[in-house]
């Protein structure tokens, strides 16, 4: 049942807690209480998901994302790679988390990337074969909301049916844009191939782009895993406006910190929800080792800095955050035939069409001074996206060729700034604090003037919007430097790392290393960015992790 008010909330002993009613915790949630033995609460800070017009419609994207009331209205620090900009960094602050406001791109990542997870973890269990089926889990291939022919357009067999998160192609034509995406890949073959379907585990080349869409509607954590069935369950708890500040009742256990309670705040007043089996964090990269530093446990000089007292000493709590830079800077004017542009519905909700993923070249400039960062030969290592608009900007006459560095060599952190629990942390995605990530960025710009270079574009699109051909090497940089902006798909705040290993924060079983009660479930454990949005492993290491604590109390 979902609550709104504390006082309805028949009591505060459960046998879990999950921390968080975002994209994962909600997974964990649903998975766990399916058994009708064991009871489950689920905190969360923010708001209700309930009748959020802009989060059901997928058009008002651009309304949701900068909408304060949804949002923990959060920014970066100043980053240097970014030339001392700081940006803002937005999470979700509403049941059903990122899921809700996010872009519903529906991208999985490469094989190589879970294997490389499973090499880090010593853990079998994450790779790409055995992750595999819990994406499948997850997902309920959907018609797309137009109801059109999507035959070559993606490959049935790599998808779920059964899940609770609907996928679908477009439900709207941009037919003419649509086909000159396709005549590229015939016309340059060799740099943009056309690849059936991007979530196969070898996503590189260009595809028909995936959504997290049914019916024309968002699918979300909260309106899939939270459905009418699920959140009517009578040992299914969520408690909304509540949150976490640390983790209390800590006991020794066989020489280990047992962690027995969540102190959150409701209103003006603070609680304690007590879990007999165990804690689960799921408050995202961001509030997940905000509340681990707030309760004692990370790097104890810096906690001794803030006055916090350690439970368990742990340096990589909030270290080693990876992101996607992410560039839209690659804008043309859009064709010149006013009659093409009323053909179609402007129903784009300005994220695009298709989805692209490439290399650079064995010969690129960025191998002769760093190692390759991609998990594999058949990684990319970066994403171009194509939108009949600007990004973020549906109905603009204009065509977007978006560029994300997906497998960047930049690290940053999320650390906190004061023993005050609700003060905002510090956020640093890090970006472009590596040169690769730059050269990188360098080569997407040529490959977004590559493929407008086929014939097909001829006469379709205008200008650049901004003319970097007389730019130098290093105003293009400080161009790119300048523009660069967020992805949000921040993961590796509480990373995995394998057993006694001397870094990391959570065990490939995804306990905290070295306390007992206590797991994290949510995109901070993923150790390296993936070359994908990050909702989908969301919900496939949701839908594992999940398993691992059935399996550990069965
Ligand atoms: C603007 C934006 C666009 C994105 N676009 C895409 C996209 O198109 N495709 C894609 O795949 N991915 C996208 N992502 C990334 C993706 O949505 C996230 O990586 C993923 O949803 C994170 O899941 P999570 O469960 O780790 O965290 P979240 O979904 O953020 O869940 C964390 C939850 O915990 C709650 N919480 C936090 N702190 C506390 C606390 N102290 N107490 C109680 N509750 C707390 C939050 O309110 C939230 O509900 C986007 C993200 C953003 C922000």
């Amino acid at each position: 049942k979902l609550y709104e008010d504390i006082a309805d909330l028949p009591g505060l002993h459960y046998d879990f807690v999950v921390v968080g009613g975002g994209t994962a915790g909600n997974v964990v949630a649903n998975r766990l209480s399916e058994d009708p033995k064991v009871s489950v609460l689920v905190l969360e800070a923010g708001l209700s998901n309930e009748g959020v017009l802009s989060s059901q419609v997928p058009f008002l994207l651009s309304e949701l994302i900068p909408d304060s009331t949804y949002s923990w209205n959060y920014t970066t620090i100043d980053m240097p790679g970014l030339n001392g900009r700081s940006i803002p960094y937005f999470r979700a602050f509403f049941l059903g988390g990122c899921s809700a406001h996010n872009g519903m791109v529906y991208t999985r990542g490469a094989a190589d990337d879970f294997n490389r997870y499973a090499t880090l973890s010593g853990d079998s269990g994450w790779s790409w074969n055995n992750i595999l089926p819990y994406f499948l889990k997850s997902e309920k291939w959907s018609a797309p909301a137009d109801q059109h022919d999507t035959q070559g357009q993606f490959n049935p067999q790599i998808h779920g049916t059964n899940g609770p998160i609907s996928v679908s192609l477009n439900g709207f034509s941009w037919s003419t844009f649509e086909q000159n995406i396709i005549q590229t890949t015939k016309q340059l073959p060799n740099d943009f191939p056309f690849n059936l379907d991007t979530n196969s585990g070898s996503p590189l080349g260009v595809s028909w782009l995936q959504s997290t869409i049914g019916g024309g509607e968002r699918s979300t954590s909260a309106t899939g895993y939270l459905a009418p069935h699920f959140i009517n369950r009578p040992n299914l708890h969520v408690l909304l406006h509540a949150q976490a500040s640390k983790l209390v009742n800590v006991t020794q256990k066989a020489g280990k910190p047992n962690f027995g309670g969540v102190e959150f705040r409701y209103g003006n007043s603070l609680y304690v929800a007590e879990a007999s089996k165990e804690i689960i964090l799921s408050a995202g990269p961001v509030g997940t080792p905000q509340i681990l530093m707030n309760s004692g446990i990370g790097d104890r000089s810096s906690l001794n800095a803030l006055g916090i007292s350690t439970v368990l000493d742990l340096p990589s709590v909030g270290k080693n955050a990876s992101d996607h830079p992410s560039l839209s800077l690659m804008q043309w004017e859009g064709w010149h035939s006013g009659t093409r542009r009323a053909q179609v519905p402007s129903l784009t909700r300005g994220v695009g069409t298709h989805i692209g993923f490439s290399r650079l070249p064995i010969n690129s400039p960025a191998f002769a001074a760093f190692a390759d960062p991609s998990p594999g030969p058949a990684a990319p290592h970066l994403e171009l996206t194509f939108t009949p608009g600007g990004f973020g900007m549906p109905g603009a006459n204009l065509m977007t060729i978006g560029i994300a560095v997906v497998s960047p060599m930049s690290r940053g952190s999320v650390m906190i700034s004061s023993s005050d629990p609700f003060a905002p942390p510090l956020i640093d995605p890090g970006y472009l604090s590596s040169e690769f990530d730059v050269l990188a960025l360098r080569h997407g710009v040529a490959q977004a003037q590559h493929f407008v270079s086929a014939p097909v574009w001829n006469g379709f699109i205008g200008a650049i919007t901004t003319d970097i051909a007389g730019l130098s090497e290093a105003e293009l940089e400080g161009l790119i430097r300048n523009t660069t902006g967020a992805s949000f798909h921040l993961v590796g705040t509480a990373g995995m790392s394998a057993r006694g290993a001397r870094y990391g924060v959570v065990d490939p079983d995804l306990r905290v290393k070295g306390a007992l009660g206590l797991s994290v479930i949510d995109v901070s454990v993923v150790p390296v960015v993936p070359a994908a949005h990050t909702a989908a492993i969301a919900y496939a290491f949701a839908e594992r992790g999940a398993d691992l604590i059935k399996q550990r109390w069965s």
